[in-house]
């Protein structure tokens, strides 16, 4: 592959044609990066600060430009895109201020003549490497606290979404960051993966992505000891109890399931509703999701884009045709629209029921606009069903019980946790995963954290 091209998924259309870096091309970037890094990070926190926030400025003032950036490579709605550019800027406001924040500390010595500083200092040079589905809010998400942090920064954004990227970098340099500081490369991910795991220069890897590239990148980078940060798959549940308000419960499911048409880390695969109230709680559901409008995300009626690929559309259908085969019952959707010589794909939001533990939906990441319901009778049986998968980024459950809430919220074994909540991300939040979702968290005070180490100084006076 010489050339990346990024095709817009709601026609197949190409949007640009862009020539990927060669291996040499990296390994200088890389070079640049790690030369820069001796002296931003003699640079004063307050002078980041300043240029975080000229970045955020640049980025407000092209928000529109941006946003239909995002709709075009990603597929997303146009209104979606627009809040995913705030999202990605809140980031950078965020770290801007946290950067003022990087404390250290002195400890008591031991004994009456010594005095211990102890500081926090950048790793060095963070490759970063991000999916496709937040291509604006997963780089800055990274971008700014490690900036922030004093390291400079390399990122390597998904081949189908480059030019978000690529943009937010030029504004990078507008706002006056150097060139070498904060850059792109374009490549396809395994050579990126294999460069950046094996060079003694990247202190650190900051990984987005599914589970077995996430794992990949951990084994290799083993042999040099990097710092990592893994943001990687979820399945996620959501639990409707009993006592659930379920017009609030309709109305947060369908923003947590149908944002980015599924396409989401946190977007829930699997609904477990109580046997009392699943057929009320379908009904309502049903008819909220049967309003939903499938089609070209720059159309602002349409609530529900295309699919990235066909490689994630064969995913999807593949995974319908597996329940259905075992059982599963169609309420709504099971629809397509698609056109693989045009090369675009779209898939009608789909309810089942009569799903069980043996499909493949109930184990696997779906990436699309698919709830798969099961009931429960016991609040311990909907725990256990929902903790019974390998991954732990997002849990999501629905109950006006205060003990009930705090109950589940303490069985649950995920990162993130939205109580009549289908929203809770946030830039102020430690976002990510437990088991095998991931490693790190990314957002709050905690999301500078893995851009720092720390360093003691013990001095006899
Ligand atoms: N936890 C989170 O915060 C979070 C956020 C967004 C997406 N995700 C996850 O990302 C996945 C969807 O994205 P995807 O399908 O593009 O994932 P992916 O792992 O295939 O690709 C993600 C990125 O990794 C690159 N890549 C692929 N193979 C690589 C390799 N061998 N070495 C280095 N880089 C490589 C890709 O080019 C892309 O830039 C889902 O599993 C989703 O849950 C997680
Ligand atoms: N949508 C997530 C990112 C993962 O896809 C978020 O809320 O940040």
């Amino acid at each position: 592959m010489t050339n990346c091209i990024v095709k817009n998924p709601a026609t197949g259309a190409v949007l640009a044609e862009i020539p990927i870096d060669s291996v040499e091309a990296i390994k200088v970037k890389i070079a640049e990066g790690a030369e820069a890094f001796k002296s931003w990070k003699k640079t004063s926190a307050h002078e980041r600060a300043a240029l975080l926030m000229a970045w955020s400025a640049l980025i407000k003032k092209n928000r529109q430009q941006l946003g239909e950036l995002i709709t075009a490579e990603n597929g997303k709605p146009i209104k979606e895109a627009l809040g995913e550019v705030d999202y990605a800027v809140s980031y950078i406001d965020w770290y801007a201020e946290e950067a003022k924040r990087m404390y250290g500390r002195t400890i008591p010595a031991h004994v009456p003549n010594k005095r211990i500083i102890v500081t926090r200092e950048a790793i060095g040079l963070v490759g970063a490497i991000t999916p496709w589905n937040f291509p604006a809010a997963m780089m800055t998400r990274k971008a700014a606290p490690a900036l922030a942090a004093g390291c400079t920064f390399i990122v390597k954004p998904a081949e189908e979404t480059p030019l978000t990227t690529i943009r937010l970098i030029e504004l990078a340099h507008e706002a006056g960051f150097p060139t070498a500081v904060v850059q792109s490369i374009l490549a396809d991910g395994p050579t990126v993966g294999e460069i950046f795991t094996s060079s003694p220069e990247v202190r650190k890897i900051t990984f987005t992505g599914s589970t077995p590239v996430g794992k990949w990148l951990m084994e290799r980078s083993a042999q040099s000891v990097k710092h990592m940060t893994m943001e990687l798959g979820g399945h996620a549940p959501i639990i409707i109890a009993e006592d659930a308000d379920l017009d609030l419960a309709v109305e947060q499911t369908v923003i947590a399931k149908f944002r980015n048409a599924g396409q989401t880390c946190v977007s829930p695969n699997r609904l477990l509703v109580h046997a009392n109230i699943a057929d009320t709680f379908v009904e309502k559901l049903t008819k909220r999701v049967d309003l939903l409008r499938v089609g070209n995300g720059m159309d602002n009626h349409n609530e529900v884009g295309p699919i990235i690929n066909k490689k994630g559309f064969d995913k999807i259908v593949n995974q319908l045709n597996d329940a259905v085969e075992k059982g599963a019952k169609v309420v709504i959707g099971n629809e397509f629209d698609f056109d693989e010589g045009a090369d675009y794909y779209f898939v009608q939001p789909t309810i089942l029921t009569d799903v069980t533990a043996d499909m493949k939906m109930m184990q696997e990441e779906t990436f699309g606009p698919v709830i798969p319901i099961v009931t429960f009778t016991s609040i311990d049986e909907a725990i256990d069903v929902a903790n019974n998968t390998p991954y732990g980024l997002a849990a999501y459950f629905f109950t006006e019980s205060y003990k009930m809430g705090n109950y589940i919220a303490e069985g649950l074994h995920f990162g993130i946790l939205g109580w009549n909540d289908g929203a809770p991300s946030g830039a102020h939040v430690p976002f990510g995963g437990m088991k095998e979702s991931g490693i790190g968290r990314e957002g709050g005070s905690e999301g500078i954290e893995p851009y720092l180490e720390t360093k003691y100084l013990s001095m006899t006076i």
